[in-house]
């Protein structure tokens, strides 16, 4: 919720023109600028998704958006389990699984954000983020998942989480993860892809709004 609705139609037209190589690249703008998502990006190779959805597909839910709904409008991704969700608005380990099941049986690619919410050591970091995801594997089974690590402390701050932090975290979390592809945010953007070997991609939140920062890190990604 950083942009206007003008303004993330101009940034989509910009995404649009970007060189992504053998990188995959999805966006997650707001539920509002989707059907705007669908048009920029028609004939280009970027996705695009969204920021949440219901745990239902139909229903009594007022104020909730579709996962069945997200993928008729021709969405790939939803994400689930952002910690501005858990933070803000309740959201918890059990309401983030139902969601994610519910984003699969859509025909949808869950993205599912868990991470230890103040700082501390890899190993209070994994056992935080194992809880999170115990409940997402049971839901999820053998579905396409991708796990976003983000350590809630560095969403939004100066740097993003020192890499041996992340790399130690992220180890647990593969051995947990089964086939998931384990991507990390957190103040990620130029410069980190290369200090994170085995992490399969990055979650970017502000830096992607500059669309040269983007670039660059699509850049170093494609390397
Ligand atoms: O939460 C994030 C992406 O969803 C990360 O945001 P920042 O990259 O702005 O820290």
């Amino acid at each position: 919720m950083y942009l206007s609705h003008a303004e993330t139609i101009r940034w989509l037209d910009g995404v649009a023109r970007l060189r992504t190589g053998s990188v995959e690249v999805a966006v997650l703008p707001s539920f509002t600028a989707l059907p705007a998502a669908a048009q920029a990006l028609a004939g280009t190779a970027i996705r695009y998704g969204a920021q949440d959805c219901c745990w239902a597909d139909a229903g009594p839910f007022t104020g909730e958006v579709s996962p069945a709904v997200l993928r008729e409008l021709g969405c790939s991704y939803v994400e689930v389990g952002h910690a501005e969700r858990r933070r803000h608005f309740g959201e918890d380990d059990a309401m983030v699984a139902r969601k994610a099941a519910a984003a699969v049986a859509a025909g949808l690619v869950p993205i599912v954000c868990i991470g230890e919410p103040g700082r501390c050591g890899p190993a209070e970091a994994a056992r935080a983020c194992a809880r999170q995801l115990a409940p997402v594997v049971a839901a999820t089974g053998n579905a396409t998942v991708i796990v976003a690590y983000e350590p809630v402390w560095a969403i939004g701050a100066a740097e993003p989480a020192d890499p041996g932090h992340v790399l130690a975290v992220l180890a647990d979390i593969r051995a947990r993860a089964g086939k998931a592809r384990i991507i990390y945010g957190g103040s990620a953007g130029p410069g980190l892809f290369k200090r994170l070997p085995g992490v399969d991609g990055l979650f970017l939140g502000r830096s992607a709004l500059d669309l040269r920062g983007f670039a660059r890190t699509l850049a170093e990604l494609a390397a």
